[in-house]
């Protein structure tokens, strides 16, 4: 595999990195697939649908990267089959569980153990805004009483709470835990149903509402103050200088990556 971009991250000019999508007739994906068409370096070399081979797909096209965008359910294999055919892949399909995350670093040690330096980056959300106020409440997440999360998306999504929100809480439940913050405080004893996800132990609250594309709220609390960090995306196109950076990134970075915001140096 070559290396397709200078140590400046300017494209090369002499071989473009050439990228298939999967989930290339999805909202993401199409979105991707002009994104990479618009981008200096690349070059979009399959667009992957439902029913056809990956590694068929990823072996005809030469592919260098893989950029997943396709459902839950699927994400896991297709990594796998990509690590097969020796490509390097960003994942921007949720439902990334640490069991998942756990068998693509053994395949990705299998691979470099047989001298192939593969990198995989897991992006719950390629937006800017969203990255930051992910950073933003973890840094936050010590100083307050009480921390929940709200996310709030189109109806077309298949998963609750978003993989944008689950990472959030997780972000923002290390950070109490390793500042030693107590449990935000809760009185509830009854009507448990109405009080959102438990993730790590933060609550996550999922809205789904036409006219919505992809939103966050996280709130924290003391006696007598709030602070609350919202972003919104808008259109998909808010996700493509993520996605773009990311492909330029991913074959840089041997082994697995989960967050944008390693990537961009926010951790
Ligand atoms: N990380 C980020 O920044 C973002 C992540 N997402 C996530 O990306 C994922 C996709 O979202 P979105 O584009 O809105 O969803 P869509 O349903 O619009 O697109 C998914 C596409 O993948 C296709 N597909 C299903 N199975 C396969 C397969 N095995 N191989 C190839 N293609 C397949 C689907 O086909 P069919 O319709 O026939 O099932 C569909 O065309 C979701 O998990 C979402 O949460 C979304 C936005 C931003
Ligand atoms: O399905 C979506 O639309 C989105 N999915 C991702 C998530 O679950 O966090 C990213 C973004 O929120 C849009």
């Amino acid at each position: 595999m070559t290396d397709h971009v200078t140590d400046e991250g300017t494209p090369a000019t002499y071989s473009p990195l050439r990228v298939a999508v999967l989930g290339a007739e999805g909202r993401m994906g199409r979105t991707t697939c002009d994104a990479v068409e618009a981008a200096a370096g690349l070059e979009l070399v399959a667009r992957v649908t439902r029913g056809d081979d990956v590694a068929q797909a990823l072996a005809d096209s030469g592919a260098d990267v893989a950029v997943d965008f396709t459902r839950p359910d699927v994400t896991e294999e297709n990594v796998h089959a990509a690590l097969d055919a020796g490509v390097h892949v960003v994942v921007g399909t949720t439902g990334w569980t640490a069991e998942r995350q756990g068998r693509v670093r053994e395949h990705l040690a299998r691979r470099a153990a047989e001298g192939l330096d593969l990198g995989v980056i897991v992006a719950p959300n390629f937006g800017l805004s969203a990255v930051l106020a992910m950073t933003f409440a973890a840094k936050a997440a010590r100083y307050f009483e009480s921390v929940e999360v709200i996310e709030l998306h189109h109806p077309d999504k298949l998963d609750a709470p978003s993989g944008t929100a689950t990472h959030t809480a997780r972000a923002v439940a290390a950070a109490r835990a390793a500042a030693g913050v107590a449990p935000s405080p809760d009185a509830t004893e009854s009507g448990f149903g109405a009080r959102g996800a438990d993730v790590d132990g933060v609550r996550v609250h999922a809205v789904r509402l036409r006219g919505l594309v992809a939103h966050e709220e996280i709130l924290l609390g003391n006696v007598g103050e709030q602070l609350v960090i919202r972003q919104d995306s808008f259109d998909r196109v808010s996700f493509m200088p993520g996605v773009v950076l990311a492909v330029r990134e991913v074959g840089r970075r041997p082994g697995l990556t989960v967050g944008l915001e390693h990537v961009l140096d926010l951790d």
